[in-house]
């Protein structure tokens, strides 16, 4: 097995945790959808008092201490802007056009290019749908490869457009995730030989296109619930509010868009390489009355790659994590989903 795509054939979903909301012909919130009651004081939901918090740093990527600086936000946040990325404007914004242009469609149309119980790719929830007992005010489209053969069965005779923007994006952020893991994976000192995968074509990368609808009653809804991102690194781009990641001793604290800048996060890939001393933070999407979306791109070693804890010359530092391959933690994560990286714990 050597795709992303191929790993997710072994671990069927059953299509109600595949099937969104028709969410045009919702005028309220059902219950299916309501994470707390209208009189809850909503604990859960409570966020840390934004003027006595601060947020994740901005790091310019031309910065010629920008190494240093990404190894801190990941220590202490796992989480970053990254300004001066180089990536054009009118790139970002054919990829916003695209989404909203997507997301518009009737339900139906979206339903052609639904992901089957076994695939990787398409229209759909959040693949974290299960692990949850209510369903978020959220669809999505992920794109591994080419979007081509899902975006005909949406745009027969108009998807090259589409299909262009997004192999486009697609290739700007690999280029970025490639010189961000280049470079923490030289500081925390992986070997060449066990760093060759990055830069090669063998390398995953995954698009996930989130849409949520302008909700009825966004205070008892919840646009993307609370997980840790199966990646070395997830690059977002999002111009609405909404991402909030959690931190602890200070809860969950809001992360919103920065003029210019992408938003970084260190994944589970790379909390594991980096034995921990990189942290991947839980992070979820709260709403408000306006339609939001967002573009991530999750960026992977291939799937035989072994995870293997890097832990210091240091006689006394020892691996937090037993080895596993990616293969074997992504098969891991869809059983476990929050409990993963302790059920590898040594
Ligand atoms: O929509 C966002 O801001 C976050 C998206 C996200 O966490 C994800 O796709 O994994
Ligand atoms: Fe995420």
């Amino acid at each position: 097995m050597n795709t992303l795509s191929e790993a997710y054939k072994t671990h069927p979903l059953k299509l109600g945790d595949i099937i969104p909301l028709d969410f045009s012909s919702s005028p309220s919130l059902p219950d299916s959808h309501a994470w707390t009651q209208p009189n809850d004081d909503g604990d859960e939901f409570s966020f840390s008092d934004p003027a006595s918090s601060s947020s994740i740093p901005i790091i310019d990527l031309m910065d010629p201490n920008a190494t240093k600086l990404i190894a801190l936000a990941c220590e202490n946040w796992g989480a970053f802007h990254l300004k001066n990325h180089g990536i054009p404007l009118d790139v970002i914004q054919g990829v916003e056009e695209e989404v909203q242009r997507l997301f518009s469609l009737p339900s139906e149309q979206k339903m052609k290019a639904l992901r089957s119980p076994t695939g990787a790719t398409g229209y759909g929830i959040a693949r974290i749908a299960p692990f949850f007992s209510k369903c978020m005010w959220h669809e999505g489209f992920t794109i591994i490869g080419s979007p081509s053969h899902d975006a005909k069965k949406i745009w027969p005779d108009d998807y090259a457009r589409f299909c262009d923007r997004m192999e486009n994006y697609e290739k700007q952020m690999r280029i970025i995730a490639e010189r961000l893991t280049e470079m923490v994976m030289e500081l925390l000192g992986i070997s060449e030989e066990k760093r060759k995968w990055v830069g090669a074509s063998e390398a995953n990368g995954a698009l996930q296109l989130n849409f949520n609808p302008s909700c009825p009653d966004p205070n008892r809804a919840m646009g993307l619930a609370p997980h840790t991102d199966t990646s070395i690194f997830t690059i977002l781009q999002t111009p609405s509010t909404g991402l909030q990641i959690f931190k602890e001793g200070k809860g969950w604290i809001p992360v919103n868009p920065h003029p210019d800048a992408l938003i970084v996060h260190t994944g589970d890939f790379l909390h594991i390489i980096s034995n921990a001393r990189f942290s991947c933070p839980v992070h979820r999407v709260m709403l408000n009355e306006k339609k939001r979306y967002s573009v991530a791109y999750f960026y992977s070693p291939p799937m035989h790659y072994m995870l293997s804890p890097c832990v210091s010359s240091d006689l006394n530092s020892v691996a937090r994590f037993r080895d596993v391959t990616v293969e074997e933690y992504i098969g891991i994560k869809s059983q476990k989903f929050a409990d993963s990286l302790s059920f590898i714990s040594t």
